[in-house]
């Protein structure tokens, strides 16, 4: 379960009491959602690549374990944009087109992204 935003900053503006542990002003804070998406407490086998999950647990969009797009009162203003791009991008993908990647290999840390861009060979369906 990857992220593609794996971590967001925030500044406590006060002390902040979470669960026991304080926050004390002016300090900044890492939330990895990556953590939240790579638990075993949260998914099944995270760290297998497995689309039909959602199948069984449902899209789970709207709850705190499923964070690609960060949640709250800072939750991404383009998710629904981004979610229609998307559909429209993989449909079309994977009805017209064939693809096989070559070598490369992710990089984890500011952001997920491919070393090489993944670059990839794309072959249209003959219909
Ligand atoms: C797959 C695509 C996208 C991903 C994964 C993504 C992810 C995120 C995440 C995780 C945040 C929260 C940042 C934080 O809490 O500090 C965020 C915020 C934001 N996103 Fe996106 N985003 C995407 C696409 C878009 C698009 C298409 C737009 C605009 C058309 C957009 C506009 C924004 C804005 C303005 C914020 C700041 C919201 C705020 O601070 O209140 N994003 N995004």
């Amino acid at each position: 379960m990857a992220n593609i935003v794996n971590a967001i900053w925030r500044k406590a503006i006060k002390d902040v009491d979470i669960k026991g542990y304080l926050i004390p002003k002016d300090w900044c804070v890492v939330a990895s959602l990556t953590s939240v998406h790579l638990d075993d407490i949260n998914y099944e086998n995270p760290l297998e690549f497995d689309p039909w999950r959602w199948e069984k647990i449902g899209s789970g969009s709207r709850n705190n374990c499923f964070t690609p797009f960060g949640g709250g009162q800072r939750l991404c203003p383009g998710i629904e944009l981004s979610r229609l791009e998307l559909s429209i991008f993989l449909h079309h993908l994977v009805t017209t087109y064939r693809w096989a990647a070559e070598k490369d290999e992710i990089i984890y840390f500011p952001t997920v992204k491919m070393k090489r861009k993944l670059p990839i060979n794309v072959t249209k369906i003959n219909t």
